[in-house]
């Protein structure tokens, strides 16, 4: 598989935050969910892959391309999303329309007009008067109306509908279909990378403590109940145990469920059960 995203050994320090040696790859055609924590590190990661802030060490590159190779090239090949409009409040439709028409040569004028038709966009209003969701759907359209090789998503589905949302899920796999593009989608919702995710990463603290593909991460675990007295000598298997006052319930890894026997209640975990019971552990 050819890689689309390659994240190199990559550091940073920023005031007391540390991002410690991150790695990973994205193929083409796949999507990756990015996960953690309010100030886990998602952010700045995705920061130094839009090239806003160096690394101290490190590289990276997108479909084999690093930004010092070809910085116009490098940047074009990504359309971001963030959770808010980067377009000055004042500006109407037509005035986005102008600026992407300046600044990307495969700005498609006629797939624009197209989106914003479909999402219902008001071409009279001013950006500051649009919804949150209507903000995100132009920041969508922005980027799906010219060609780029990855989309960044950072927190991008904040503010949308649930039927929004659905139909832009649609949009993002059409997106990948060719096999020659990816998606890196950083989320809090961890239930919307569980539909269309093909690989999770999860950063706790500015590390990695995840980077697997999705079937094989939910394979991997199993979620166990039972009563604390049976447990003698397994509480070692456990990540991320909660008690109350009918028992436990706690994750272990599934290769070992073996050593608990059978006075416990095994369940397949989700992955937002994974990535809880992991940041509990
Ligand atoms: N310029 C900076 N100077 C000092 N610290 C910074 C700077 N930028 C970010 N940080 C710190 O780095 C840490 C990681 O922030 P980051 O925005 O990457 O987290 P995040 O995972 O995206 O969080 P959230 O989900 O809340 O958006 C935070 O503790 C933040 O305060």
């Amino acid at each position: 598989m050819e890689d689309m995203l390659v994240v190199k050994n990559v550091s940073k320090k920023l005031g007391d935050f540390y991002l410690n040696d991150v790695s990973l790859s994205l193929p083409k055609g796949y999507i990756m969910g990015y996960i953690g924590k309010n100030g886990a590190g998602k952010t700045t990661t995705i920061n130094i892959i839009n090239h806003l802030i160096n690394p101290d060490c490190g590289s990276v590159t997108i479909n084999g391309i690093s930004y010092k190779d070809n910085p116009v090239l490098y940047k074009e090949q990504i359309g971001y999303v963030g959770d808010e409009s980067y377009f000055p409040p004042e500006f109407k439709i037509k005035d986005v329309k102008k600026v992407l028409k300046m600044f990307y040569k495969s700005f498609d004028e006629k797939k624009f007009d197209e989106i914003v038709e479909r999402e219902g966009l008001s071409k009279d209003k001013k950006i500051k008067d649009f919804s949150r969701g209507m903000n995100v759907k132009l920041m969508f359209a922005t980027v799906l109306s010219r060609e780029t090789k990855i989309l960044i998503l950072d927190e991008a589905t904040n503010g949308l509908d649930p039927i929004a949302k659905d139909s832009l899920m649609t949009t993002l796999q059409e997106y990948i279909e060719d096999g020659e593009k990816s998606i890196f989608f950083s989320t809090h919702v961890v239930s919307d990378l569980e539909q269309i995710a093909d690989f999770v990463v999860m950063i706790e603290n500015g590390k990695l403590v995840i980077n697997e593909q999705k079937e094989e991460l939910l394979e991997n675990y199993l979620i166990v109940k039972g009563n604390e007295s049976e447990l003698k000598g397994l509480e070692g298997n456990l990540l991320g145990k909660k008690s109350n006052d009918y028992g436990f319930e706690a994750m272990i890894k599934a290769d070992c469920a073996d050593e608990f026997g059978n006075k416990f209640i095994f369940e397949k975990p989700n992955i937002e059960q994974i990535a809880i019971h992991l940041l509990r552990a």
